[in-house]
C-alpha cells in the first residue's frame, strides 16, 4: 500500500531536465514516469510524460481487438490530462477528412499522414480521452498525467524517420480514418474543483478538492490511485506528494486536506 514505485523510461522523444519535482538521472532523456500497477488494481497504469519532440503516430487496438488476435486482456484506451505546455504546443489526434486503410498506408509510408493529422492546440488543464483505434501523435513541449488501460501495446504508423520499429500493417488494421469528436472527448479541467473526467466503462478517473463527497465516495468502493496535484494526502499515514501516486485500500484510508487537489483513478469490473 501507498507510494507506488516509479520507473523511469528513456525516449528519443524525452527530456534530459524534467519539471520539478521530478529529476532525470544524470545523461537520460526520460519521456515518460511509470507508477508500477500494484497486484491490487493491475489494470489501470499512470504515467506523466513530458516531450521535447513529437511522439511516434500511432494506434492501440481495443479490447475485443487484442482478444480475439491472442495477444492478452485488455486493449489499450487512455486518457491525457495537460499540466503544462509551452506556447504553440500541439496534439494530433484524428484526421482532418474521412481516409480509407489503402490512403493511409501510403501517407504512413511517405510521412504526409502527420499534415493529413489534426493537430490541436493544447494549454495546462485540456483533458482528453482517446478512444482505442483512434490514430494520435503527442507534440512537443508538453507535460501531461496519462492515465490508461495496463497495456503496451502501441502501433507505430509513422516516427518521422527515427529509427524504430514501425507496425503498419497491425495498425493501420486497427485505425480509424476518422476526425476526433472533441464534444465527446474533450474536457476543460480547471486548476481547482470537483469533475468528473472519465465515467467508464472501462476506469473512472475524477478530479476532487477538498474532502470526497458522498457521490464521489459511491465511484470508489474498493481500491483505487490517488494522484495528488495540490497539496499532499496521507494514505494510510503515509504522506503522498505531488508527483507521486499511490494506492489506497479504500477512500475511508486517505485523508484529503480541505485545500487540496488530487485525482482519483479505478478500474472497472471486468
Ligand atoms: O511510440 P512512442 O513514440 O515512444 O510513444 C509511446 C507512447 O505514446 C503515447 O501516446 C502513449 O500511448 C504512451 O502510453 C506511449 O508509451
Amino acid at each position: 500500500m501507498g507510494a507506488l514505485p516509479i520507473r523511469h523510461v528513456e525516449k528519443p522523444w524525452g527530456k534530459e531536465v524534467l519539471p520539478c519535482p521530478f529529476a532525470a538521472p544524470a545523461g537520460q532523456r526520460i519521456g515518460e514516469i511509470w507508477f508500477e500497477p500494484p497486484e491490487q488494481l493491475p489494470d489501470l497504469l499512470v504515467k506523466y510524460i513530458f516531450t521535447s519532440e513529437k511522439l511516434s503516430v500511432q494506434v492501440h487496438p481495443s479490447d475485443a481487438q487484442t482478444l480475439s488476435k491472442g495477444i492478452g486482456r485488455q486493449g489499450k484506451e487512455e486518457c491525457w490530462l495537460i499540466v503544462a505546455a509551452e506556447p504553440g504546443a500541439t496534439l494530433g489526434i484524428g484526421f482532418d477528412c474521412a481516409m480509407g486503410d489503402d490512403a493511409m498506408r501510403t501517407a504512413a509510408l511517405d510521412g504526409s499522414i502527420e499534415g493529413l493529422m489534426t493537430w490541436h492546440d493544447v494549454k495546462p488543464g485540456d483533458f482528453f480521452y482517446i478512444p482505442a483505434n483512434t490514430v494520435h501523435a503527442i507534440g512537443a513541449g508538453v507535460s501531461l498525467i496519462e492515465v490508461q488501460q495496463n497495456s503496451d501495446i502501441t502501433y507505430r504508423l509513422f516516427d518521422y524517420g527515427r529509427p524504430r520499429e514501425l507496425h503498419l500493417e497491425e495498425g493501420v488494421a486497427v485505425s480509424r480514418g476518422e476526425t476526433y469528436d472533441l464534444t465527446a472527448w474533450h474536457k476543460t479541467v480547471p486548476p481547482r474543483g470537483t469533475q468528473v473526467l472519465v465515467d467508464g466503462p472501462l476506469f473512472l478517473l475524477d478530479q476532487v478538492e477538498g474532502i470526497p463527497s458522498e457521490e464521489i465516495s459511491r465511484r470508489y468502493p474498493g481500491p483505487l490511485l490517488v494522484i495528488p496535484r495540490e497539496g499532499v494526502v496521507q494514505v494510510a499515514g503515509e504522506t503522498i506528494a505531488p508527483g507521486s501516486c499511490a494506492l489506497a485500500p479504500a477512500l475511508r484510508d486517505v485523508a484529503f486536506a480541505e485545500d487540496g487537489v488530487c485525482l482519483l483513478a479505478r478500474a472497472c469490473a471486468a
